[in-house]
């Protein structure tokens, strides 16, 4: 199971965070991983954790002025990115030219995708993973794997009827391992998740929460 924590601008200490992370990914079978904003991405991947970006835009070196490069997330540390982002929503086109920067900057993808449609057209076009998020659960502390777990389920189906080799995970709401068990009963391989972490009084204890039925 893959537990991606996405700082988005939350005030949050980026790197205080990332520790918590890397020592409860060290102690849990779990794969747990966070996307700091691209200017904290080189502190954050110092700690030693599994780091991510959110977002890379569809160029390439060159003339491009307030853009995110593949490349530069990559050298600074990520591994990995997540694109088009509900908070972060691109054409067709250009996340599909994202899933190719990234690829060729070596950084695994996760497309977002707000419904089971979206999944489907997102998974055709050939990332690491999809993660659906409907949007409206985003930050409410309502967990998708309960109170729509048939989105979950059907983004299951639309990405396998498209590519059994693209990963689906879900994401909005979840903060308790709870949330986590039910997500991987309904077929996701991993969650997305902020708030639970990042506004947390204690990110370390939150962590161990979401692991510790896994
Ligand atoms: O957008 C999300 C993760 O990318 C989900 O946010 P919350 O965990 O705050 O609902």
């Amino acid at each position: 199971m893959l537990i991606l924590v996405n700082l988005k601008t939350y005030p949050c200490d980026p790197v205080a965070v990332a520790e918590a992370v890397r020592d409860v990914d060290e102690e849990t079978d779990a794969r747990v991983a966070v996307a700091p904003q691209a200017a904290h991405i080189e502190r954050v991947a110092a700690t030693g954790v599994e780091t991510w970006a959110q977002h890379v835009d569809p160029i390439d070196y060159g003339s491009n002025t307030g853009h995110t490069l593949a490349e530069s997330v990559a050298e600074a540390g990520a591994v990995g990115t997540l694109i088009n982002h509900s908070e972060q929503r691109l054409k067709l086109a250009d996340i599909d030219g994202s899933v190719r920067a990234a690829e060729r900057a070596g950084l695994e993808t996760i497309v977002c995708a707000n419904n089971p449609a979206q999944i489907g057209a997102s998974a055709a076009l050939g990332p690491d993973a999809v993660a659906v998020e409907p949007p409206e659960l985003i930050g409410t502390g309502t967990p998708v794997s309960q109170a729509d777990p048939d989105v979950v389920e059907d983004a299951v189906d639309a990405a396998s009827r498209v590519d059994d080799d693209v990963s689906v995970l879900c994401g909005a709401g979840i903060s308790t391992g709870d949330d986590v068990v039910s997500a991987g009963d309904l077929g996701a391989e991993g969650v997305l998740l902020a708030s639970g972490v990042a506004k947390a009084d204690d990110p370390k204890a939150a962590l161990e929460d979401l692991v510790d039925p896994l």
